[in-house]
């Protein structure tokens, strides 16, 4: 059972800067980074999907996809990226679980196959999360949710945290939650990043 994929979720809200340490942490631990939302809007825009106008809808009103759609993609992507390199087995999974139903989802489907290291949280005001998805928007991220409508709608902070309030409870039982002040430089948040995933390593 030791060789299972090891798995990282990175948590927060849009805008708290999820994508961006995860690109540092690709560059400094050689972590695989598999977003969510990246893998989603990818299956949306590919000809013929049967679930490109589902996912769409969803990412547009800010709601969340069903799990069964989101854990496939990333069952998907983690067998490929093992099979073309068995070394790449440990993954950053960005932007999930987002909900209970994501959750639940994950523990009958996946946790079995996977085994889950930490949960890392960025946390960050919703005022400079808001501002932060806004200028991502302005410098061209082509994203049809990083406006100030999706961004309302998506931002209502009581909706996000209380549908991540019972991830977070659930793996803070488990002693596995890592939370991060996302509210620095890049370079500031990534040096307290740095000495948790140092930690991982040593294991
Ligand atoms: N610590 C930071 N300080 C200022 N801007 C940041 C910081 N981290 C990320 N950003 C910028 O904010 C936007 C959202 O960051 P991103 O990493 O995409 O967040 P998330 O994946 O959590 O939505 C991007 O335009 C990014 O360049
Ligand atoms: O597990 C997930 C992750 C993302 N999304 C959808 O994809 C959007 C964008 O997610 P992403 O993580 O890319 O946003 P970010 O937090 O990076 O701004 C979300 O608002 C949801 O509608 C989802 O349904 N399930
Ligand atoms: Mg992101």
């Amino acid at each position: 059972m030791t060789n299972l994929p090891k798995v990282i979720f990175v948590l927060g809200l849009p805008g708290s800067g999820k994508g961006t340490q995860c690109q540092k942490i690709v560059q400094e631990f050689g972590c695989v980074h598999l977003s969510a939302g990246e893998l989603l809007r990818i299956e949306r825009s590919k000809p013929g999907s049967q679930f490109g106008e589902m996912i769409e809808k969803h990412i547009k009103e800010g709601t969340i996809v069903p799990v069964e759609v989101t854990c496939s993609l990333l069952e998907q992507s983690m067998k490929k990226e093992m099979e073309a390199d068995k070394a790449k087995d440990t993954f950053l999974i960005d932007g999930f679980p987002r909900n209970k139903n994501n959750m639940d989802g994950w523990q009958k489907e996946m946790s079995h196959k996977t085994d889950l290291q930490f949960v890392l949280i960025f946390e960050c005001t919703e005022k400079e999360c808001v501002e932060r998805c806004l200028s991502r928007g302005e410098a061209g991220s082509g994203r049809t949710d990083d406006n100030i409508e999706s961004l309302q709608k998506r931002q209502l902070i009581r909706t996000h945290i209380s549908s991540t309030e019972p991830i977070i409870e659930f793996y803070e039982a488990k002693g596995l939650v890592r939370k991060v002040n996302g509210s620095r430089s890049p370079d500031e948040v990534f040096e307290d990043v740095r000495k948790i995933f140092v930690g991982l390593k040593k294991k």
